[in-house]
């Protein structure tokens, strides 16, 4: 055979394939299962579309704005990817069915067969992982793990006295960037909690850990472009040699001094023969999953409670008369905290408000007139001091389901402590004029981690 017959064949059968290809992709945008489902068209052919819109941080504002009033409360946005605000169908999808998570999760992973908590994609693993780490997050160990808590807000109190009399104060205070704050003392207290230490971030301000988890998570979602990226992406060993030093030092320990997150870890390892990566994955994981997200949550309540005074002002009042003074030594009783009726409702008003979601359009589904009402888009906590008022199944910020988020009480323990201190210390003033840029990567966070607010101490 001649070389040039041979290319021939090789040029047709290339394409061939490719004509396959095309062929399979139009079919499945416009007659596969999911051709009936409104959504943009151009996205239904490839997942790159959407995806694409991802590296901006701006494609929630796109599901939100735009495609949202487009197409309703299911939409295709890739060919095999849907997204549901619909209450009925999230329950039916997470509750009721109880589907596991999509195979994209592995992309989060290690290694794509290393299965973690909150990314296991098989459900027998999920369930037994759960089961053996559930005790860290129970409600009776929580109460013991409030005072390592309260060593991180301790700090983000004295940081910001200090600030108050180094700079001394004008009218609308000192300003303090509210969310860099107070993403160090999210990473301070899962430092403090799951890692035998708070990392000092809220007084030194860095820390090569919490970068480099940052760092090993750009990498793998790198990696998932394609395998050919792995030798440029591939882990870095500061985090392993951290963790492993960390392990090391624990279970030398006879008596172990800190019944922690780790701990119990470890604990659950001896149960179960969990090697030691998996140990180091998943208190990895509890760093990733627990400071972006409750730094948001938490940032984003005291950016509206001062940008709606009179709110601020009604749970000034009631926890002035509830803990009458605050200073570094003498915080708030969680105890006494998660009684608060408005201080609850502030906090699950801002949840509603800025949901830290992934997955399911749990953004929609808060801001839903349909369930929430005309003033859906306004900061209203008066509406949760009435549980009747509540629409059933149309509040999910921590998902539903057994896929739930497993930090929840811990969150809303460590969020209420945060603000009950701030408000109570500190009159805060919103800075007009700055852009509340959200953006979402994998949780949403500000732009430039940064919003600045005036802070001065309460006469
Ligand atoms: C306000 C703060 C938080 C919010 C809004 C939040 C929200 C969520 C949501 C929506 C999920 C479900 C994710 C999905 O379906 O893919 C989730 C899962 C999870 N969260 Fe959180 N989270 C917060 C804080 C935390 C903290 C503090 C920790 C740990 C220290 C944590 C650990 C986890 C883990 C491990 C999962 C996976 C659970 C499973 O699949 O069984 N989260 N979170």
């Amino acid at each position: 055979m001649s070389t040039t017959v041979f290319f021939n064949i090789i040029q047709i059968f290339l394409g061939l394939i490719f004509l396959r290809y095309v062929y399979n992709t139009i079919y499945k945008a416009y007659f596969g299962p999911l051709s009936k489902i409104p959504g943009p068209k151009l996205f239904a052919l490839h997942r790159f579309f959407f995806d694409g819109k991802l590296l901006s941080g701006n494609r929630w504002r796109l599901v939100q704005f735009v495609f949202r009033p487009k197409y309703g409360s299911i939409i295709r946005v890739a060919p095999e990817a849907i997204l549901i605000s619909d209450r009925d169908e999230i329950k039916k999808l997470i509750v009721i069915e109880d589907f596991p998570k999509a195979p994209r999760y592995a992309g989060v992973r290690r290694e794509l067969q290393a299965e973690t908590l909150f990314t296991a994609t098989t459900k027998t693993f999920h369930k037994e992982r759960r089961r053996l780490l559930s005790p860290a997050f129970a409600m009776k160990y929580l109460t013991s793990l409030d005072p390592l808590i309260k060593i991180c807000i301790r700090d983000l109190i004295i940081k910001i006295d200090q600030t108050i009399e180094k700079e001394g104060s004008n009218v609308s205070g000192v300003m303090i960037n509210i969310y860099g704050i107070l993403l160090n003392c999210a990473l301070d207290v899962i430092g403090e909690t799951a890692f035998g230490g708070k990392f000092d971030m809220i007084l030194t301000g860095t820390h090569p850990l919490p970068y480099e988890a940052g760092e090993a998570l750009r990498r793998r979602l790198a990696r998932t472009i394609s395998p050919l990226l792995k030798p440029f992406f591939g882990d870095r060993e500061y985090l392993y040699t951290f963790v492993g030093d960390l392990v090391k030092k624990r279970r030398q320990e006879t008596n172990p001094s800190r019944q922690d997150i780790l701990q119990i870890v470890l604990d659950a390892q001896k149960e179960s023969g969990m090697t030691d990566l998996e140990v180091f994955d998943q208190t990895v994981e509890f760093l990733i999953a627990g400071s972006d997200s409750t730094a948001f949550c938490t940032a984003m309540a005291i950016i509206t409670l001062a940008r709606n005074k009179e709110k601020l002002q009604k749970l000034y009042d009631e926890l002035k008369a509830a803990i009458p003074s605050v200073d570094p030594d003498n915080l708030p009783d969680h105890e006494t905290l998660k009684r608060l009726p408005y201080l609850n409702a502030v906090i699950y008003e801002s949840l509603r408000l800025y949901p830290a979601t992934f997955g399911t359009n749990i953004y929609a589904l808060h801001h839903s007139t349909e369930y929430w009402g005309e003033d859906v888009n306004e900061f209203v906590p008066e509406r949760w001091l009435d549980p009747e008022n509540i629409p059933r199944d149309a509040y999910m910020p921590f998902s539903a389901g057994s896929r739930n988020c497993i930090g929840q009480n811990f969150a809303l323990l460590e969020i209420r402590l945060i603000i009950a201190a701030l408000v109570s210390r500190y009159r805060i003033v919103d800075i007009p004029g700055q852009d509340l840029d959200i953006v979402q990567f994998l949780a949403p966070r500000l732009r430039n981690r940064k919003y600045n607010m005036g802070f001065a101490f309460r006469k």
